[in-house]
């Protein structure tokens, strides 16, 4: 199979539980809950999302014509020491791609993969780490990973239900948009309410990473 890669770029992995980590960042095109346009923004289950996701122009992104290939690009965009290489498989939606074979390439090239995903599809099994986060008006199938990060605040979403998920890190980002100070206070609210739940900053955002 081929992959439809929007860009590929090392950073730090800025949220979550792995923070902090010198990670590649491989973005798939194409997304199951917006088309990616701003004239269906409104009318998306998905509708506050940060992120450019159409297409493969972006820098690092292309059409991959096979999983070596896009393992050996990640490789390339790694640049550094063999030890502690680390993948982060997002999007876009990562899962409407993501396959056995590129699991196994970028194992067989030294990586510890994550993903990120909505958690609309099931999440690939060979994948190491999994941070699902929820997206209200879809049906989260994925309810079982390393890490649920639910942006907030998100009408229609249940926190109570999601406690009984077989999630090891229950955590709660912050909606960046033009209500984000306030965004960042009903989020620590809801942790002070809620101690199973810890906050997760985009720590990119405020270093100015990718
Ligand atoms: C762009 S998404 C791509 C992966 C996948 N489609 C998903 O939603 O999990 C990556 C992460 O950014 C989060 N995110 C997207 N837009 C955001 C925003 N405006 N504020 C805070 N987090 C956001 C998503 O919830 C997800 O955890
Ligand atoms: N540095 C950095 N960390 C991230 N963690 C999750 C991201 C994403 O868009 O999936 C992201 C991103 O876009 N940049
Ligand atoms: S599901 Fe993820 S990639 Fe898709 S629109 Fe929402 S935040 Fe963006
Ligand atoms: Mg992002």
């Amino acid at each position: 199979m081929s992959y439809a890669v929007k860009e590929m770029f090392l950073t730090l992995q800025g949220e979550g539980v792995q923070a902090g980590r010198r990670a590649v960042f491989i973005r798939f095109a194409g997304c199951n809950l917006w088309s990616g346009r701003e004239q269906d923004r409104a009318t998306a289950i998905c509708r506050f999302c940060d992120t450019d996701f159409v297409g493969i122009d972006g820098l690092g992104g292309g059409r991959f014509a096979d999983a070596e290939a896009l393992a050996a690009a990640a490789v390339n965009m790694w640049d550094g020491d063999k030890g502690g290489r680390f993948v982060v498989l997002t999007g876009g939606e990562p899962m409407l791609q993501v396959d056995d074979a590129l699991i196994d390439a970028l194992h067989a090239a030294g990586f510890f993969i994550a993903i990120e995903s909505n958690g609309t599809l099931p999440v690939n099994p060979g994948i190491d780490w999994v941070c699902i986060s929820p997206k209200a008006g879809s049906e989260t199938v994925q309810r079982q990973g390393n890490e649920l990060k639910l942006v907030w605040p998100q009408p229609g979403s249940d926190v109570v239900a999601m406690e009984s998920w077989a999630f090891d890190h229950l955590l709660i980002q912050p909606l960046d948009d033009i209500n984000a100070a306030a965004n960042q206070e009903a989020a620590m609210a809801l942790v002070m309410e809620r101690p199973r739940w810890r906050l997760s900053l985009q720590t990119h955002k405020l270093l100015g990473l990718r």
